[in-house]
């Protein structure tokens, strides 16, 4: 290859160097040419920031360091590629190197989502680039498509599965019987789970995703707190039978929408599992896999689909960024800055219009399915379908309701939790319709 056109190398430091890290420091080392080719300059590590450098026998030992903040701080090293996880010291860190200037590559969802305006002031302030693609949906191109691509349209729903950990196990539980322990150990020896996989399976890492695509879609400040937000540890195999028997699979989806009611336009952002008819496209997006409907106004439904998690996709999109980044500073340039200003409200939970499934052990009794229907209708919930499996102190009820809003269906739920005639509710989840 000749010689690059620009005289100077681009300094790279590295925050962690576990599941992902150590794959961008692996594509860094072997594509080393190629990369030099497409930014016009050598692209070099300089730095690895680990906890215990022993650990890493593999890596050129001049590298390594456990001094975090001096790498952060380093005004030699030019662009700061996050991989370390968690709010601090990556806050801090990332901080440090924004305020002098040095682009950003971070993977880190948490972070971005509990902390990203903080982040967005600090690289404008000093002008620097702050880039994410890793942190949402893995491998597949979403956020550059979203801040950039449709920058000139009009999103009004982003829907899909963005955790991998769970998508994983809920397809291993649906397709193959597998219990959720041993799902759940598979996907964290894949590398797929987050250091504490509590925040796959609570929904902790989909709804920090969804915080993200919502603020860049909706040019809004949406925060993880402001997700609502249900795992899927209570997913247990009677649930996933249950949506079978209805022609679903039960998937954890992320739900990011632009809503118009009687309250004037407000967004929702949401993650919690639902049943899903078989026959719609996320249901057979399996395994580790991510897929996400984008429908903006003018462009349409798009679909992305593409491996969510694991080190090598994540390292990918880390790279990607990294290329970008690297060019920016040999030619001035500077990614997309936030963009808030629509400010709009949120739309509560209890407002959103959904349907649910619901399993209650009852009485086998007469008047009992007429008490359990009066209390659908007090609460001015309608009855889609309605069976009775087993008998005597067997019965259990299956209810499946028509859409009615979100206050309404939880409101029933509890009041059937309280009736006598009502020995047990087993299981509630909404239900998706079929497109
Ligand atoms: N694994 C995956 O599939 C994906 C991960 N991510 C994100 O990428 C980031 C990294 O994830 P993984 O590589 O899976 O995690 P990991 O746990 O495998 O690697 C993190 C590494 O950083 C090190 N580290 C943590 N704090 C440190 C500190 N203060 N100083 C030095 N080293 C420190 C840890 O010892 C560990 O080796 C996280 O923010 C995660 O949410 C994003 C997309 C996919
Ligand atoms: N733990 C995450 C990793 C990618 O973001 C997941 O399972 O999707
Ligand atoms: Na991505």
């Amino acid at each position: 290859m000749s010689a690059p056109p620009f005289d100077r190398t681009i300094r790279v430091g590295l925050l962690g160097c576990g599941v992902v890290g150590s794959e961008v420091l692996r594509l860094l080392t072997e594509q080393a040419d190629e990369i030099t080719a497409r930014v016009g300059a050598p692209v070099l590590v300089a730095a690895v920031a680990v906890r215990s450098p022993h650990n890493y026998p593999a890596v050129d030992p001049s590298l390594l360091t456990t001094d975090s903040a001096a790498l952060a701080a380093d005004p030699t090293i030019d662009v700061v590629i996050e991989v370390m996880g968690g709010l601090e010291p990556a806050r801090e860190l990332l901080l440090t190197a924004l305020n002098r200037g040095a682009g950003v590559v971070t993977a880190n969802k948490a972070l971005l989502a509990a902390h990203g305006p903080e982040l967005y002031e600090a690289a404008d302030a000093s002008g620097a680039n702050l880039y994410f693609e890793a942190a949402v949906a893995g491998a597949i191109p979403l956020i550059r498509p979203i801040r950039e691509s449709l920058a000139g349209d009009r999103i009004s729903r982003i829907m899909g599965i963005v955790n991998g950990t769970t998508n994983y196990i809920l397809s291993a539980m649906d397709a193959s019987g597998d219990s959720y322990d041993d799902a759940l150990a598979e996907a964290t020896r894949l590398g797929y789970a987050e250091a504490d996989p509590t925040a796959d399976v609570e929904g902790f890492d989909a709804a920090s995703k969804a915080a993200i695509l919502a603020s860049l879609a909706f040019h809004t400040r949406v925060s993880v707190d402001d997700v609502h937000r249900e795992g899927i540890s209570q997913v247990s195999a009677a649930v996933i039978a249950a949506a079978d028997e209805i022609g679903c699979t039960v998937k954890l989806l992320a739900i990011c929408e632009r809503v118009s009611d009687g309250s004037g336009e407000r967004i929702s952002a949401r993650v919690h599992p639902v049943m899903l008819p078989r026959t719609h496209p996320l249901a057979s997006v399996n395994g580790a896999y991510n897929a996400v409907y984008v429908e903006a106004e003018a462009a349409g439904k798009l679909m992305f689909y593409g491996p969510g998690a694991g080190g090598a996709p994540t390292a990918s999109a880390v790279m990607g960024d990294l290329v970008t980044v690297a060019r920016n500073k040999l030619v001035g340039g500077r990614g997309p800055r936030e963009s808030a200003y629509a400010d709009l409200p949120l739309q509560p939970i209890g407002d959103v219009p959904t349907m649910y499934h619901i399993s209650m052990d009852v009485d086998d009794r007469a008047g009992v399915l007429a008490q359990v229907a009066k209390c659908f209708a007090d609460h001015g919930v309608s009855i889609s379908t309605v069976r009775q499996q087993g008998t005597g102190n067997d019965a259990t009820l299956v209810v499946v309701t028509h859409t009615g809003v979100d206050s309404a269906l939880a409101a029933t739920v509890n009041e059937l939790g309280e009736m006598t005639a009502v020995r047990k509710v087993n299981s509630v989840m909404r239900v998706a319709n079929a497109e």
